[in-house]
């Protein structure tokens, strides 16, 4: 009672000389918010409280101040409501469960009220693991509330990413459970629209409440302050546009959201702007109406909520002061003189100077002290600043998708080139093994020589060549420049075409008239292979040692006299060129 006699004290002082504040601190009035701050502010009031002596604004400006950079996530919470008394705790019944207390998983549906174990093909009721942990992958931790933590995670049943809010502190009453719950209502009241945040389903077990929402990227305050400078305009004409509509879905069903804040708003991988957390939400034709109504954090509180008003205008407000705060990069004053200039109308012109003038008009518009004056959401959305900001929100989100989907076709793409070409290494270097072991096994003298490789005479070489014992034929004693690799296991099992001898040691002992050429030809082609300096061809011993007789291998070394010797095909090339020649 005294709180208001005083709030209504210092509105009818503060509002008709609009150029004057007043050095009462407003953080005090929030007694009526945490009712422990209560005994304290009457003390106050009674005896500590100076009578407000007027200021001017031009001294009181200083207080705003830009916000810092990456702030620690406990700084920027708001304070965990207290908790008012223990489960209780029987002496004479100590085993006894509570009957809100639910060991196993429950769905929760305002829906569908009956209890039912949450639907999941993967969860064993047998184990001891909740069915968190049993139906989803914990990924990271995405944010932390003063309701609850919330958590990436991934699917364990259909494979997608979720966020999973679970509540801080376990249930300690039926009714404290029933109040968790109402979140619940809240977002199947809320339903589907693309500026809203999805839910998915919510149970209870444990005595801990569990949200599974869609996934976002951040919040927006999360990219705000990791931006670390004022949004570029495009991108808050953008938040203007998505939040607008997503508060007109909320007004529309006599919905008031209450808490809209940065923290509160959400970006999607798509990139469109959603309005989540619902907690705090009251449906106007609900049972209670506003009257269960709480206010949510002081820095985007309308003023007329300290008087008990709570109507769609301070949805407005609370949302003019959260694009405030990021189209300027403004640290909100959560009190002070500070939070009355804001709430008079007056907006610091250090921070606004470089705002668009019409999105000014659009901020001021929704900061209206009056809230009877305030713009309403219906009003702003028909404004033509508004219809053109959302003509280019409509176009850029269109070109998003497309170029989305392009490079989604483009990923898919070059996978399955990949996939093919992981597919067709094997048979192409096996290919490119069996080319460079023709080349090196035959010399590449003359075109006729290579259509004669070419034929199907040569195609039993191929899988000789890939096999692994496989050796190096050491250099003629006549000098005659050859490295010839062969398998020395084939030959006498005879697996090779009569009608194509293989390259043997006797047959390097025909005498051939070498041009020139064709012998600096073959020692290119030999310092190119890869096999050859197994054995130095300068080495007498090597060649000793590579000797049939010395190595024991059953030959691969043909007996000279063997009559298909000399009728290999390299030597029927000589032949024919020697023909020719003469
Ligand atoms: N669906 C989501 N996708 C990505 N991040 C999320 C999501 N839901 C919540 N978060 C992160 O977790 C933080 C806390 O979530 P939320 O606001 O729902 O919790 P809360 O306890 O109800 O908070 P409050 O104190 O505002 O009531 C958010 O500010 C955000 O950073
Ligand atoms: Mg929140
Ligand atoms: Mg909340």
């Amino acid at each position: 009672m005294t709180f208001l006699l005083m709030a209504v004290a210092c509105n009818s002082y503060v509002s008709p000389p609009q150029t004057l504040s007043w050095s009462v601190d407003f953080s005090q009035c929030w007694g009526h918010v945490m009712p422990a701050a209560r005994d304290e502010m009457d003390d106050a009031l009674m005896t500590r409280t100076p009578i407000p002596v007027p200021m001017h604004f031009t001294q009181a400006e200083q207080s705003f101040s830009h916000k810092k950079r990456a702030r620690a996530l406990c700084y920027s919470l708001p304070p965990r409501p207290p908790v008012k008394s223990f489960p209780p705790i029987s002496r004479i019944f100590p085993n006894k469960q509570c009957s809100w207390s639910q060991p196993r998983p429950q769905s929760v549906s305002f829906r569908s009220p009956q209890h039912k174990q949450p639907d999941s093909r993967l969860y064993d009721h047998s184990k001891e693991e909740t069915f968190f942990k049993q139906c989803f992958q914990t990924l990271c931790k995405l944010g932390m509330g003063s309701f609850g933590e919330v958590y990436k995670v991934r699917s364990r049943e259909d494979g997608h990413l979720y966020a999973v809010k679970r509540s801080v502190s376990p249930f300690h009453s039926e009714s404290d459970r029933l109040c968790k719950l109402q979140e619940v209502r809240k977002h199947e009241r809320v339903g589907e629209h693309p500026n809203c945040l999805h839910f998915v389903r919510a149970w209870e077990e444990k005595r801990l409440l569990y949200l599974q929402t869609e996934l976002c990227v951040c919040s927006l305050q999360q990219h705000s302050e990791e931006l670390g400078e004022p949004l570029p305009p495009r991108q808050t004409w953008n938040i203007t546009c998505d939040l607008l509509r997503g508060l007109k879905h909320l007004h529309d069903r006599n919905l008031l959201h209450l808490d809209i804040k940065p923290a509160n708003v959400f970006i999607s991988s798509s990139g469109v702007y959603k309005l989540g957390d619902f907690g705090l939400m009251v449906e106007l034709d609900g049972a209670g109406g506003s009257g269960e109504a709480q206010e949510g954090d002081p820095r985007y509180m309308a003023p007329e909520l300290l008087d008990g008003v709570f109507t769609k205008a301070a949805d407005l407000f609370s949302l003019g002061m959260t694009l405030l705060e990021v189209a300027c990069n403004m640290e909100l004053p959560k009190g002070g003189e500070g939070w009355q200039q804001l709430r008079q109308g007056h907006l610091p012109t250090e921070f606004t100077s470089e705002l668009p003038s019409d999105f000014l008009k659009v901020l001021s518009g929704m900061l209206e002290p009056d809230y009877r004056c305030r713009a309403t959401v219906d009003w702003l959305l028909s404004l033509p600043v508004i219809h053109s900001a959302e003509k280019w929100r409509r176009m850029s989100l269109i070109t998003r998708g497309v170029l989305t989907k392009m490079l989604t076709v483009f990923q898919f793409v070059l996978w399955l080139v990949t996939l093919v070409s992981c597919a067709l290494k094997r048979p192409v270097m096996r290919l490119l093994r069996w080319k460079s072991s023709t080349a090196t096994d035959s010399p590449p003298s003359s075109p006729f020589q290579n259509r004669f490789l070419g034929s199907s005479f040569s195609s039993d070489w191929e899988d000789e060549s890939l096999g692994d014992d496989v050796f190096e034929v050491p250099p003629s004693p006549l000098g005659y420049p050859r490295n010839m690799t062969f398998h020395g296991q084939e030959f006498p099992l005879g697996r090779h075409s009569p009608d194509l001898p293989r390259p043997s040691l006797g047959s390097t002992s025909t005498p051939r008239n070498q041009s020139p050429d064709y012998s600096l030809r073959q020692r290119s082609t030999l310092r190119l292979t890869p096999n050859i300096s197994r054995i130095s061809q300068d080495s007498p011993c090597s060649v000793k040692s590579a000797t049939p007789e010395n190595s024991g291998i059953s030959s691969g070394f043909v007996d000279t006299e063997a009559p298909h010797s000399s009728f290999l095909p390299r030597n029927l090339l000589s032949m024919f060129d020697e023909a020719t020649e003469q």
